[in-house]
């Protein structure tokens, strides 16, 4: 379902002299439908570049990134849209929201986007954020003033709303109370069962060792230091 080809990346540091860094090479990875993959490696090893180019935010320098039937690294903007609709969730760390719009609708919101019918889409919604201990009286409230660790389940829950066939899945159970993390964990799970393709980082070492199937180092793709 995720496939990443002989991968490699170079940042340009345009403030400094237009210096050339290259970050990655050679990097590949396989991720079979409902397969938990992690991504693992020192601070700075990549894995945060390598999730970045899944999804289409980072370009690669070369390579292939398959996603189902789309080579991220290749495919036009509107069609790494198109995409993120369909087919590549991600939950991030922080929860970036379109301000006033109320809980209830930036959870739904994923599956409006795809055309769920809103009564539908408001029940599995409201069904998340119970599982996630969000308190009804706050659904009709933007998340935008709530703690840390609410606008993270809402991020979640809005991350979960569609059974997407392929997941990135950033720290997902950072700073989370135990029964809220279980809750994750038990998501996550769910959605391998549904056959998902996920790739993940996890700090968290007993999450990572419960719900991923492999552990890929990514220290492997680090080109060799340049003089
Ligand atoms: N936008 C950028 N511009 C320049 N260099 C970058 C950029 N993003 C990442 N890098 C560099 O790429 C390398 C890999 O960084 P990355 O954030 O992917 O590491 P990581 O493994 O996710 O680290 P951590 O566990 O600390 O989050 C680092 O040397 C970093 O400085």
């Amino acid at each position: 379902m995720i496939s990443v080809q002989d991968v490699s990346k170079t940042f340009t540091l345009h403030n400094q002299g237009a210096a050339v860094i290259p970050v990655m090479e050679g990097a590949s990875l396989q991720v079979a439908a409902g397969e938990c993959v992690a991504l693992v490696g020192a601070s700075g090893a990549g894995k945060s570049t390598l999730m970045r180019m899944i999804y289409g935010n980072y370009l690669a320098a070369s390579g292939r990134i398959m996603v189902g039937d789309v080579d991220v690294a290749a495919a036009a903007p509107r069609e790494i849209l198109r995409l993120r609709r369909e087919v590549l969730g991600y939950v991030s760390q922080f929860l970036r929201v379109v301000p006033r719009v109320p809980t209830l609708d930036v959870v739904a919101e994923p599956l409006l986007s795809v055309g769920v019918e809103a009564g539908e889409a408001r029940a599995r919604a409201a069904a998340l954020l119970t599982r996630l201990n969000i308190p009804e009286r706050l659904w009709g409230l933007s998340p935008t003033t709530f703690s840390g660790g609410e606008q993270q389940r809402v991020n979640i829950a809005r991350g979960f709303a569609r059974q997407y066939p392929a997941m990135l899945l950033d720290e997902p159970t950072a700073s989370l109370d135990a029964t809220n993390r279980e809750q994750v964990m038990q998501l996550i799970e769910e959605a391998k069962a549904r056959g998902a393709a996920i790739v993940g980082i996890f700090h968290d070492v007993e999450a990572r060792d419960r719900v991923c199937d492999r552990e890929v180092d990514v220290t492997g793709f680090t080109p060799a230091k340049v003089a």
